[in-house]
């Protein structure tokens, strides 16, 4: 103390006893709180700001009062307000609910020095029940004397909050002393006028051509025609039935022999997954079935490799799922439930969480013997977006956890019959062709029931399956086996179906021999006179009909005779799927101190880098969005998303609850380190099985993918841009979604800081491409 303007403590406390007693009357504050509503745990949220662009050096305000939180008097221990703006202070804190006046002075003091300290002029501020009161707009501080009078203009806001906000606002605090500066943005606004624009010069602006920023995508997905991601025809590989392996590889398929047996040379898609690593899938029920790849045994699906003595003393691999291990955590979800259910294996169990599991364990106690399959059997004339439904409807299904299986029947017959096949193969006077296009389709839905025997739950049965005749002798197979759900695609719009027509001529693996495109319609189009000649709408069993639904409005969805769980979901994702072409970019927040420190989880604000990229971020999609009139950004309810997206200015923001990150429980705030060392086996359960490893009283991945569900079907159904600026975990389980990634593989996908992913939206799936905006 000591210097000129500085009081006592003592006289400060002095001070403030006097004024306390006599105060009363005058003016409110902003927020003004009910003693009432205090009732019931709610605390009084404070909220002070002070203004003035004058003040220089290392002066900073400070707040000192009553309450211990704010140095019970000691200006040692007075609270720093954090600068907000260049002339503007701000502090938040909570005050217990039993205070009935909360006393305070603000003060001016270095942040980490005792002197000088500079007292304001005047009685004590009184707060009472969230109400200032007094004359308490300015306070006036004497600086060098008594010859400068420093004015600060002086904001108050009070709210009322409920303990679990406070819970997790209080941490925050305590650990950073670095109080949301967000609260009081409602979940949904707008900044349109440009307050503070980019700010020339400060490294924010980005260069014109955006181009210069884009960066390989590690994973891209395969540039595959969709039905060559299509299951392997297991029948056609057993018997023998196959052309060349030359043929084989065409179509993506590794011959079985060829298959190496070290684990790092082996490369297998168990789970049938599209991914262009992995080209060989095998499937088996029963021994006969069994594929024999040199030193491969399989069991099942999804899984790690692990070296296994077979009974000939030959080395093979043993495909565990990591379920059902006794030693697997608590936290682990509905999958360790399944040997308590009678269940038998744990393997019968989806790999999944929240409704999925649920929904998977009544069917298993309560269904009939089918209700656990189910098959979705296409039906449609060519170039209707059959495949296309097949494939999209796949990757949801396997997100949401279920073991799901998208089988091509011209998979089967290109594979049996070659891919030059004219109009003629199509005639419906022709009889062998009809009987060679039967047969490989039976074929197709045998290997899907053997699947679905082995474990599988949904199978995509993808073909014309235009005739009455040809469906039911499907029916007919899947007695007792699966239920069957027909999915209808019906287009009226002769442009859509022209444009599907050039696109198929040019992608199927059809016409891929045929250089002469004039030749190729010309065929493409008798086929299809071919099949429209006996073409039969679907009028019989449970069936779907999407009616024009390519433009995301207008158009049909007829349903009939559906009900359960899986149909329902399946009904839904498709009356919000349409074809209309944008980008979705998905973008981290910019990096946050508890980034900077390695500290999980968290509530605290962006670093100097992670403010840099907010700037940036906003000038790239100013540039990259400004030919778009409707857009929106998507942020969680976390400050760190939503100061990234602060400076973005006229398209409105939205906070959606399910984009916060994984909620790391008893963890939150520690560093990986610091978990290793006090919570070991916590921190090995978690290594073991990250994917369901749930933290304690926190989620797993699992967890995160269910709550995400909304946001992706609302993503489907958006068909303006939407930028997404979310977290590590949580894009990790976005992004799978779009690059239909194994959900094994979700919890260690690369998912960098300042790197936009931006996904294209369009009529012939999904593309992605990068931007890196800052190192
Ligand atoms: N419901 C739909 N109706 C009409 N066209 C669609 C639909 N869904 C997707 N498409 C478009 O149809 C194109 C060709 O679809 P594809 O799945 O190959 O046809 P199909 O399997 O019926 O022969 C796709 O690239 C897509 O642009
Ligand atoms: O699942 P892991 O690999 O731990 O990644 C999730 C973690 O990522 C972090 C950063 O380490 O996300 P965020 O970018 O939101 O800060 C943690 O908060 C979160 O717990």
């Amino acid at each position: 103390m000591g210097t000129s303007g500085s009081k006592s403590i003592d006289g400060i406390g002095a001070e403030a006893a006097g004024v306390g007693a006599a105060g009363g009357g005058g003016e409110a504050g902003e927020g003004a709180a009910s003693p009432e509503a205090w009732h019931g745990g709610a605390q009084l949220y404070v909220s002070l700001k002070m203004e003035n662009a004058r003040i220089s050096g290392d002066l900073v305000p400070h707040v000192c009062g009553s309450e211990p939180i704010i140095g019970s008097w000691d200006p040692a221990r007075a609270l720093a307000m954090e600068r907000e703006l260049a002339s503007m202070w701000q502090l938040s804190f909570v005050v217990p609910p039993d205070h009935e006046t909360l006393d305070f002075k603000f003060l001016l003091k270095p942040k980490d020095a005792a002197t000088p300290c500079i007292i304001e002029e005047g009685p004590t501020r009184l707060l009472t029940g969230g109400m200032l009161e007094g004359d308490v707009r300015v306070a006036l501080f004497k600086h060098n004397g008594d010859d400068e009078v420093l004015e600060f203009r002086v904001f108050n806001k009070a709210d009322i909050v409920s303990p679990l906000e406070l819970a997790a606002s209080w941490r925050v605090y305590k650990e950073n002393f670095q109080p949301s500066r967000v609260r009081g943005i409602p979940d949904i606004s707008i900044n349109v006028a440009p307050t503070h624009g980019t700010e020339e010069g400060s490294g924010a602006t980005l260069e014109l051509d955006l181009e210069h920023y884009v960066v390989p995508t590690p994973t891209a997905p395969p540039n595959e025609y969709p039905a060559n991601l299509a299951a392997t025809p297991a029948s056609l590989i057993q018997t023998g039935a196959l052309q060349t392996n030359d043929m084989l590889l065409n179509y993506g398929i590794q011959s079985p022999s060829s298959v190496s047996a070290g684990p790092s040379s082996v490369s297998a898609d168990f789970d049938g997954h599209s991914n262009h690593k992995k080209n060989i899938e095998t499937w088996a029920t029963d021994s006969s079935k069994k594929i024999q790849t040199s030193g491969l045994v399989e069991s099942k699906s999804v899984g790690t490799f692990t070296p296994l003595q077979k009974p000939d003393g030959q080395k093979g691999m043993f495909i565990d799922r990591g379920v059902g291990s006794p030693k697997l955590p608590k936290s682990t979800s509905a999958c360790s439930l399944a040997s308590g259910l009678g269940f038998g294996s744990a393997k019968t169990m989806p790999e999944a969480a929240g409704a999925v599991a649920a929904a998977a364990v009544a069917d298993r106690l309560h269904g009939s013997k089918e209700d656990g399959k189910l098959a979705i059997v296409l039906v449609g004339l060519p170039a209707r977006g059959k495949t296309f439904t097949a494939v999209k409807l796949t990757r949801y299904l396997r997100w949401l956890g279920h073991e799901t299986r998208h089988f091509n029947v011209g998979k089967y017959r290109r594979l049996k019959h070659g891919a030059n096949l004219s109009a003629d193969f199509f005639r419906d006077d022709n009889p062998e062709g009809i009987e060679a296009r039967n047969e490989v389709a039976a074929l197709a839905m045998e290997d899907m029931i053997d699947w679905m025997h082995g474990g599988g739950q949904v199978g995509i049965f993808d073909a014309t399956n235009s005739t009455r005749k040809r469906r039911c002798m499907l029916m007919k197979m899947a007695e007792g086996n699966c239920k069957i759900i027909f999915l209808e695609t019906i287009c009226n719009d002769p442009s859509i179906i022209e444009r599907n027509i050039r696109l198929k001529i040019q992608q199927s693996p059809d016409y891929a021999d045929q250089p002469d495109y004039e030749a190729g319609l010309q065929d493409f189009m008798e086929r299809l006179m071919n099949y429209e000649k006996v073409y039969e709408p679907v009028g019989e069993g449970s069936y779907i009909k999407m009616i024009d639904m390519v433009k995301g409005q207008g158009g049909q969805l007829q349903v009939n005779n559906i009900s359960g769980y899986l149909p329902g979901r399946i009904v839904f994702f498709l009356v919000n799927s349409h074809l209309t072409p944008r980008p979705i970019l998905l973008t981290r927040h910019g990096e946050s101190l508890h980034n900077v420190r390695g500290r999980v989880g968290g509530d605290t604000v962006l670093s100097e880098a992670g403010e840099l990229y907010a700037k940036k971020l906003a000038n790239f999609i100013e540039k990259r969005l400004k030919s778009e009139k409707t857009a929106t950004i998507w942020t969680s309810t976390l400050q760190r998303t939503i100061l990234t997206a602060s400076p973005i200015l006229g398209f409105p923001k939205i906070q959606w609850r399910a984009l916060d990150e994984i909620n790391s429980g008893v963890c939150d705030g520690m560093t990986y380190e610091e978990i290793k060392k006090t919570m070991p086996e916590e921190f090995e359960s978690r290594r073991k099985d990250k994917l369901r490893y749930r933290y304690p009283r926190g989620e797993s991945y699992l967890d995160v993918i269910q709550r995400l569900e909304p946001v992706i079907i609302e993503l489907e159904r958006q068909r303006a841009p939407v930028v997404v600026i979310s977290h590590q975990a949580v894009l990790r389980a976005l992004y799978a979604y779009f690059a239909d990634r194994p959900l094994r593989e979700v919890p260690d996908i690369e998912m960098p800081l300042h790197t936009i992913i931006e996904i294209q939206m369009g009529v012939t799936g999904v593309e992605e491409k990068r931007y890196k905006l800052m190192d």
